[in-house]
């Protein structure tokens, strides 16, 4: 069986679609979600654990780990896969948004982005050649253009420019990218809420050629209503066999909202942020179990759950582990969201694949307007 990186379809619910994504590092099903492991970890998980929530392909940050341990010393350690035990895919950001969002005294021109380390102070410099470089010591199965993620609300002309220079810098990635087999590159879809800006981002990317397709620019205050409409007017320009991938997105109704547009792929840190601020998800929308009126209630979080804090124990003792400020509490809990993340997606490819999404749709949109059990 050939290990070429690619993306098959499986079944089709009009513009959604379930498949699997082949890599070397093995196959993944889609719509599928990525657990965020930043510094190669994902934050109070075991990597076991992340693999029982039904995860197949984590992320990870090239600016943090270009940081902290440095690029060069993961690749003396083995690569990515073995310094996290992880031997699944991984993607990795190529750190340009991180760098907006962490980096201090940050200086962007046409060729790149110097900053200060948030952690020392120390200066570094990310090019698109070295992020690409610094993906590929990490050896990861999927490397991100380095691109630029300009703030929203932005006039037209702001944007433009702010694309075409990310397109000009997804040639210089591509150029610096070692192909190999089972290993990918995306292009990063740029051009804001403007139809025609991401028109034309798409069709420069397309015009180089990669082998996944993210877009980018999006989830940074837009809205929901103006970020399916930026899917409306861009999924379908992308290549139907090229998996797409909507980048730091979202809520669960995100992510049904995207599937329904056609998306393949998501990251997200609320589901593991959300479980170390004591915010459970459920199929009923959120709890925040630090409130007194669960310190008594010998329920599981959530009656459909399988994951180890459901099977174990009660939200009594998850709001006594949040108010005694235990470790336990954001382990239990990042367990318990990934968990619901995950089923909520397999719940999404089996009603592709059954032919039943637009009834499961409403189906957990009802759910999710209901009162907690
Ligand atoms: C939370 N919202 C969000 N919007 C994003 C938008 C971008 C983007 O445009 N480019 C890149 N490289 N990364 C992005 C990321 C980090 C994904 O974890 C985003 N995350
Ligand atoms: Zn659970």
């Amino acid at each position: 069986m050939s290990t070429a990186f690619r993306w098959t379809g499986q079944a089709r619910f009009g513009r959604a679609r379930a498949g699997h994504l082949h890599t070397a590092h093995g196959m993944v099903p889609t719509p599928t979600f990525m657990p965020v492991g930043t510094a190669g970890t994902v934050k109070a998980m075991t990597m076991d654990a992340v693999r029982a929530t039904g995860a197949g392909i984590v992320l990870g940050n090239t600016y943090h780990l270009m940081l902290r341990p440095g690029a060069e010393r993961v690749r003396a350690l083995g690569g990515l896969h073995r310094f996290m035990d992880w031997p699944g895919p991984i993607l990795t950001d190529s750190g340009g948004f991180q760098v907006m969002s962490l980096g201090a005294l940050r200086k962007l021109d046409q060729d790149g982005v110097t900053f200060s380390s948030h952690i020392d102070g120390a200066k570094h410099r990310l090019t698109p050649e070295r992020s690409t470089h610094i993906q590929h010591a990490l050896d990861a199965t999927i490397t991100m253009c380095f691109d630029e993620c300009p703030a929203l609300p932005a006039p037209p002309e702001t944007i433009a420019q702010s694309m075409r220079l990310s397109m000009r810098w997804a040639a210089r990635c591509r150029a610096a990218f070692v192909p190999r087999q089972g290993y990918a590159q995306y292009g990063i879809i740029q051009g804001g809420t403007e139809p025609d800006l991401r028109a034309e981002s798409v069709r420069a990317l397309t015009d180089i050629g990669f082998e996944g397709y993210a877009i980018g620019g999006l989830a940074v205050g837009e809205g929901q209503e103006l970020m399916f409409a930026t899917l409306d007017a861009t999924v379908p320009l992308i290549p139907d066999d090229s998996p797409r991938y909507l980048m730091g997105v979202g809520t669960p109704d995100d992510l049904l909202g995207a599937v329904e547009r056609g998306v393949d792929m998501f990251d997200c840190v609320m589901p593991t942020r959300a479980g170390r601020t004591a915010r459970a998800y459920t199929e009923r929308g959120t709890l925040n179990l630090r409130n007194a009126r669960h310190a008594g209630d010998t329920r599981p979080i959530s009656p459909h759950c399988d994951c180890l804090a459901c099977a174990r124990h009660s939200r009594a003792y998850l709001h006594h582990l949040f108010r005694a400020n235990e470790i336990l509490g954001p382990m239990l809990l990042t367990w318990h969201n990934l968990a619901y993340y995950q089923r909520l997606m397999r719940g999404l490819r089996a009603a592709i694949i059954d032919g039943s999404l637009d009834v499961h749709a409403a189906w957990l949109r009802a759910q999710w307007a209901m009162e907690d059990w």
